[in-house]
């Protein structure tokens, strides 16, 4: 799809790469970001991640950059944290320019990446002073702010260890707290709960929330659709470079009109599940009917696109029993974002 940015960054009035914008609510507008990757061997080829992306996150916002493995997610936050150059298209953060004044981009953002580059050997507390006193607090200071935010952070409990005997969770906060520890106004979260476990990635959905709640813009990337589901206000989904939706949550869903039926043709215990010849006599059976709007074949199963469930489901069941077909379960639900990746990219976050 072609998406537009709310407002064009060249609308913006440019002085000394700090820019005031035409629309105060926006806090990211980026247009046509891109970045190859160039390899470094002769032989190694270029890889094209990100091609020309634009989006607008508002204030006090929580966006998601959707997107499966390689798709340009972690490309675009690292373009926009400053760590990568862009090749071509431009941004505005916070007021300040990406590519004329990346410092000043630099004041206002606070980023936790996927791989943290916390100390093992200090404690947590001690690495909160020591971040604190990197940006330019002075050591009594440093240490007021790193018992704060342990506090604030419900730390406590392991702060005075060593990192190194950290759980993943608890690393996780420790990786929030050091990445807000200048107060930034916009946050990046790469992966935020990547690896973790059930109740340790509901804690992080609290503690994102949490920060959203006091005042910051929070711009995140991950691949786990109840992730943007449940916690993002707006999301993009992008595909091999390029964002294929965007909207809120339920605004995509809503795209996708009517039901969802899935049509299994053989149980989770069956061995070497549904033959191909099964499924692509289904496919072909279901393709032809008339209150179906679309079919894709999904592992053992085929999933259609239809108006109305309740009476979708009889007509199928009497048009597989004519072609001498018997499916192993018919079940039914609402769209959900996979549902929206596939029909943008006729594929499934999952594949
Ligand atoms: N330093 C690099 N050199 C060459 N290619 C790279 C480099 N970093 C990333 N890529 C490639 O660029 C593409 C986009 O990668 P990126 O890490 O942005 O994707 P992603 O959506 O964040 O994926 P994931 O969910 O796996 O982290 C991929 O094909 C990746 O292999």
């Amino acid at each position: 799809m072609t998406s537009r940015p709310l407002l064009p960054v060249h609308d913006a009035v440019v002085a000394g790469g700090v820019v005031a914008p035409a629309r105060r609510d926006l806090v990211i507008e980026a247009v046509g970001l891109r970045k190859t990757y160039r390899g470094r061997g002769r032989k190694a080829k270029p890889v094209a991640a990100v091609r020309g992306v634009d989006f607008a996150v508002r204030a006090g916002e929580i966006f998601g950059f959707l997107g499966p493995n390689g798709a340009g997610k972690s490309t675009t936050l690292h373009m926009l944290a400053t760590l990568i150059r862009p090749d071509g298209g431009s941004a505005v953060i916070g007021g300040a320019d990406l590519v004329r004044s990346p410092a000043r981009v630099r004041e206002v953002i606070g980023l936790v990446a996927q791989r943290s580059g916390t100390y093992d050997d200090a404690t947590g507390r001690q690495e909160l002073a020591v971040q604190a006193q990197m940006h330019g607090m002075g050591k009594a200071q440093a240490r007021g702010v790193a018992d704060a935010t342990v506090a604030s952070f419900g730390l406590a409990e392991f702060a005075d260890r060593r990192i190194k005997t950290y759980s993943g969770g608890q690393r996780r906060r420790l990786d929030f707290a050091i990445g807000v520890i200048h107060r930034p106004s916009v946050m990046f979260l790469d992966e935020p709960t990547a690896g973790l476990d059930p109740p340790s990635r509901a804690e992080m959905w609290q503690e994102v929330r949490r920060l959203r709640d006091n005042g910051m813009t929070i711009f995140l990337t991950t691949h786990y659709l109840d992730e943007a589901d449940a916690l993002c206000d707006r999301i993009s989904i992008i595909d091999k470079g390029l964002i294929v939706a965007e909207g809120t949550p339920s605004q995509l869903k809503r795209d996708i009109a009517g039901d969802v039926v899935t049509v299994h043709l053989s149980g989770p215990g069956s061995a070497g599940g549904a033959d191909e010849s099964l499924l692509a006599a289904t496919i072909a059976v279901l393709t032809g009917l008339d209150f179906v709007h679309g079919v894709e074949g999904v592992d053992t199963a085929v999933r259609l696109y239809v108006d109305s469930a309740a009476t979708a489901i009889p007509l199928t069941i009497s048009a597989l029993v004519r072609a001498g077909i018997e499916p192993v379960s018919i079940e039914f639900r609402r769209p959900s974002l996979d549902d929206v990746f596939l029909a943008k990219t006729g594929r499934t976050l999952r594949d």
